[in-house]
């Protein structure tokens, strides 16, 4: 049909027809400018409570890998920082480029890395459902973690070794006892800008808070992520997963801030 997705026909540049906001004044991702970055000293530190974090499956939507968690109460959010109540932690997926190739959607000084995790949360406080939260100028903060090439990554191997069973469009694993903590960096130093989904419906609901320091995974097994496909085990075309990021958007009249 006429969904969208990261082909020529479908993608980034011809998504603003179905989702007019795709020009939008807060669209993200953006080009991150260090240097241009406002070093703002009431930025706090963002605080991850996600020791009691429940989650619950791990899925292929045809965009995406997905790992989704109990969000029916406030056992696991993100506080602080440039936020002004605890947002639920809801899910986490990632995006990827092809071998070789670039693949996050941040990039720093037009400098891109060859994945970028997103860990989402939504403003319970303010919103009683998910999808009001989505759509609201508050409601959801993602944290965005940049992935770069070297070593095996110690603990990435307990998704990897799921993904087989993800394989096609619409399918949906049990994923119990994982915790997102294991995919962090050393240090929580952060930009923070006011954007958007990447992905359509592109709602202009997110505070971006994207951690300086990368993560490292391996070639293989970012490599890994590629088994995946766009398409669903009944249809006859095989589109390999990969190049599922949006390029940077127009900062328009934003400024982006850095705790220091
Ligand atoms: C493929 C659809 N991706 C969407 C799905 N959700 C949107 C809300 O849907 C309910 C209306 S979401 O809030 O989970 C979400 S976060 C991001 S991103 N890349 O900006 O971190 C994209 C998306
Ligand atoms: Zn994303």
């Amino acid at each position: 049909g006429h969904h969208w997705g990261y082909g020529k026909e479908d993608g980034p540049s011809a998504w603003h027809r179905q989702y007019p906001v795709a020009k939008g004044n807060r669209q993200s991702p953006i080009d991150i400018i260090p240097n241009e970055a406002r070093r703002d000293s009431t930025l706090g530190p963002i605080f991850l409570k996600y020791d009691q974090c429940r989650s619950l499956n791990i899925a292929n939507n045809g965009h995406s890998v997905v790992v989704e968690f109990d969000d029916s109460d406030d056992r696991s959010v993100v506080l602080g920082g440039p936020l002004d109540n605890p947002y639920r932690l809801k899910q986490f997926h990632f995006h990827w480029g092809g071998k070789g190739c670039e693949g996050s959607e941040h990039t720093v000084a037009g400098v891109g890395y060859a994945s970028e995790l997103h860990v989402v949360h939504w403003n319970a406080v303010k919103y009683k459902t998910y999808n009001d939260a989505a759509a609201a100028p508050d409601g959801l903060a993602v944290l965005g973690i940049f992935l770069e090439l070297g070593d095996d990554h110690r603990w990435l191997h307990m998704m990897t070794d799921a993904l087989y069973m993800v394989k096609f469009k619409g399918s949906a694993t049990d994923f119990k006892g994982f915790n997102p903590k294991c995919l962090l960096p050393n240090s929580l130093h952060y930009w923070t800008y006011l954007g958007s989904l990447t992905t359509p419906p592109l709602h202009e609901s997110v505070t971006w808070i994207v951690l300086k320091e990368p993560i490292v995974v391996s070639e293989k097994q970012l490599g890994m992520f590629r088994m995946l496909q766009f398409n669903g085990e009944e249809e006859d075309q095989r589109m390999r997963m990969e190049n599922n990021f949006r390029p940077p958007q127009n900062l328009k009249e934003r400024i982006v801030r850095s705790s220091n």
